[in-house]
């Protein structure tokens, strides 16, 4: 579902953020994708998502080419970014259906398509609050619902529960393992919680300097009884608990 090789970002003024990239994601997988502070996570999800041009290497995602079919790639993905996209101050379901309408559909449609999306994530009832009205579990999921409109067969979330509690981190990914049970949906996403990688992923892409230093199962890299923490900070020589603030 997503295939890279060699891919690599280098912005204006020399700083090389990606440097030769190789990842390869299944159909249906959940893959976590981990680094220290500036290792190169963002430029790269923004890079797969077509938001930024690679600098060299090249890619697939959904079946298309990156760079030479990128409206094809746009079609089949769905991107959470790390702010979101709720509005704080409009009714949400109003919103959703304005996206729908974007993406091509009739008003009928988008509404029908933005009840299911509402209901998929277990927001009935919230569809009139503005997003300034919602817990932080919620407008996440709103987020994640903005990105389902158009059916996507891979969903890239970046940092998807910076912020919230345990409860609606843990509801988060009975959410993201649903949407990969009903829909066989590909998901690739960052985040600074190693439970989190854990407990959701079936594997971890770690990167360091823009470079990817190791991957596996969860129970690969735990391999001879040691916690991921230590596994993190044997290879990148940070500590990821102490970035992320917890
Ligand atoms: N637009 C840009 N121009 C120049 N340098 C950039 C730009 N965006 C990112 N960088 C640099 O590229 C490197 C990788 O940044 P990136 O945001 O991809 O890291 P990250 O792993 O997502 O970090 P974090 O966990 O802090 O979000 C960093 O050194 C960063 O300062």
């Amino acid at each position: 579902m997503i295939s890279t090789s060699g891919l690599s970002k280098t912005f204006d003024g020399g700083v090389e953020a990606v440097k030769g990239v190789d990842l390869s994601v299944g159909p249906g997988e959940i893959v976590g994708f981990l680094g220290p502070n500036g290792a190169g996570k963002t430029t790269t999800m923004r890079m797969l998502t077509t938001l930024l041009r690679p600098t060299s290497g090249t890619a697939t995602v959904a079946g298309h080419d990156l760079l030479g079919d990128a409206k094809e790639v746009r079609r089949r993905l769905g991107y959470v970014s790390q702010t979101g996209g709720t509005s704080p101050t409009s009714p949400q379901l109003g919103e959703l259906a304005l996206q729908g309408m974007l993406y091509g559909l009739s008003r009928a449609q988008a509404e029908a398509k933005a009840r299911e999306a509402l209901e998929r994530l277990d927001l009935t009832g919230l569809e009139s609050k503005p997003g300034a009205a919602l817990s932080g579990g919620q407008r996440r999921r709103f987020d994640i619902a903005f990105a389902l409109l158009h059916d996507p067969v891979v969903l890239f979330l970046d940092e998807p529960t910076t912020g919230l509690d345990p409860q609606s981190r843990a509801n988060l990914w009975d959410h993201i393992r649903s949407l990969r049970a009903e829909r066989g949906m590909t998901v690739f996403l960052t985040t600074h919680y190693l439970d989190e990688a854990d407990a959701l992923c079936d594997r971890i892409v770690i990167i360091d300097h823009g470079r990817i230093v190791a991957e596996g199962a969860p129970a690969e890299l735990k391999a001879g009884g040691r916690t991921l923490d230590e596994v993190f900070l044997d290879i990148t020589g940070r500590s990821l608990r102490e970035e992320a603030g917890v």
